[in-house]
């Protein structure tokens, strides 16, 4: 039982005592780089100050928990019912009307609709919705204006970010537990919730290949993602002792076009880099390759469920496993086995899902989130320590995990894995 003076009512002010003191942290940092407040503004700066994000990190957390833990029960739920926000951000970025928008001036509902198919109040409606999710405002009855967000939408990348949701990942996803029952237990790529939602085309990958548009917006969008500050690279980059692996080959496994390889390589000069993936993605990263990374960072055509046919000192997968169920990644990792050498490294740069309750609920929930997007769109997972450890023990027990990383404030975190030949029952590719 909580009484006034209890745990909970004490939590309450220690969460209140806790953002008074980020905040005014956060405010010294602003005033001593003479940054301005954030606002919802159009023209308020995009991000804050590195030396603020800590401080914005608490915050975001701590208000976060206040406010749940303030509002009653019933009211939580209601909260969390919510399935509206999509269709006006769905509309927004069907109609692309964050550029009918002109930057530091307004339009009117009326002159939206006449630019839409859709009637005025309809436009009205959807756009007052996404105003109280700080996306537009009315600076005067009728005419609509930017926020920060909403401009930040006129960019094509970011565009293609937000339709992702609406476009894809919703339509998939009210269908998970009707694919749930239609094949229990599948781990196939097409018996998923994304199949059944998009009229039996099997995988996000056909939907691209038959849409080469879709392909590059999607592409576009996943780029912006990685600009989440808990996905950015940098947190990969910084995250590792890659200095301490002296002069090593690093093999990217799945490794798009090589923008972690470029980062790494533009940071560790001893450190030299093969970019697996398809081949068209490859060419691709192959074309767009810095001219003075030449012959530190190659592009090859590979496919991961192949004999892996490159000696190297490292194996990495960024998030590559999360796209794949358990029987898919088992083979993945045992096309390794025919290159692997005692000592060599499997850096897996994917989520390691916290025990419930023990990070913040803000940050745990989008990590539950991602896990049930991969089950609607691949019929894959996210994993927590003991799910790995399986999953490596499965596929062949000399994998063996040795450390798992959290860099401060990713979502990714990096778990070593060593090659040990000392294993009493090695099982190999020949097996399979
Ligand atoms: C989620 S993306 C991750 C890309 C990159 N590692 C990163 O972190 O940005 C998964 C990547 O796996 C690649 N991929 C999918 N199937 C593959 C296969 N069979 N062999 C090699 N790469 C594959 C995709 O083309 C894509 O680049």
């Amino acid at each position: 039982m909580t009484v006034a003076n209890g745990t909970h009512a004490r939590r309450i002010v220690d969460l209140a005592n806790l953002i008074q003191d980020s905040v005014a942290k956060l405010d010294q940092v602003l005033i001593d780089q003479n940054t301005p407040l954030p606002s919802f503004e159009e023209d308020a700066p995009a991000s804050l100050p590195d030396e603020a994000l800590e401080f914005q990190r608490t915050v975001l957390d701590a208000t976060d928990e206040l406010h749940d833990l303030l509002l009653d029960p019933l009211s939580l739920i209601y909260k969390n019912t919510t399935c509206y926000n999509l269709i006006s951000l769905q509309v927004i970025s069907r109609f692309n009307i964050a550029c009918m928008v002109p930057p530091g001036g307004t339009i009117s509902y009326d002159e939206i609709a006449r630019q839409t198919d859709l009637n005025e109040p309809t436009v009205r409606r959807l756009l007052r919705h996404a105003m109280a999710l700080h996306i537009f405002q009315e600076p005067e009855q009728g005419m609509v204006a930017h926020t920060n967000a909403s401009r930040l939408l006129r960019d094509p990348g970011t565009s293609a970010f937000m339709s992702f949701h609406p476009e894809i990942a919703w339509p998939s996803t009210v269908k998970l537990l009707e694919a749930w029952q239609k094949w229990p237990g599948s781990e196939e790529p097409s018996e998923t919730a994304f199949s059944l939602a998009h009229n039996g085309i099997a995988s996000l990958y056909q939907l691209f290949s038959r849409n080469p548009e879709g392909a590059l917006r999607f592409a576009a969008g996943m780029q912006v993602f990685g600009n989440l500050p808990q996905f950015h690279m940098d947190r990969t980059v910084e995250g590792y002792e890659w200095q301490a692996l002296g002069k090593s080959k690093i093999v990217d496994v799945g490794g798009s076009e090589g923008h972690l390889c470029i980062a790494l390589a533009q940071r560790y000069p001893d450190l030299t880099f093969v970019v697996q993936d398809m081949a068209k993605v490859v060419e691709k990263g192959q074309a767009n390759l810095p001219h003075d990374l030449e012959g530190r960072v190659e592009f090859v055509a590979h496919d991961a469920f192949f004999a892996q046919n490159i000696d190297a000192d490292v194996y990495l997968f960024r998030t590559v496993f999360h796209n794949w169920s358990d029987k898919y990644c088992i083979r993945i990792l045992r096309a390794l086995v025919p290159v692997l050498k005692p000592g060599v490294k499997i850096l897996i740069n994917d989520m390691c899902l916290p025990e419930p309750g023990t990070i913040p609920a803000r940050v745990e929930l989008d990590m539950r989130c991602m896990d049930l997007s991969m089950a609607a769109l691949f019929n894959a997972r996210e994993r927590d320590e003991a799910e790995w450890r399986n999953l490596l023990l499965e596929a062949d027990s000399r994998f063996v995990l040795k450390r798992v990383i959290q860099p401060p404030g990713a979502a990714l975190a990096i778990m070593e894995v060593v090659w040990e030949e000392t294993s009493l029952f090695p099982r190999t590719i020949l097996e399979l």
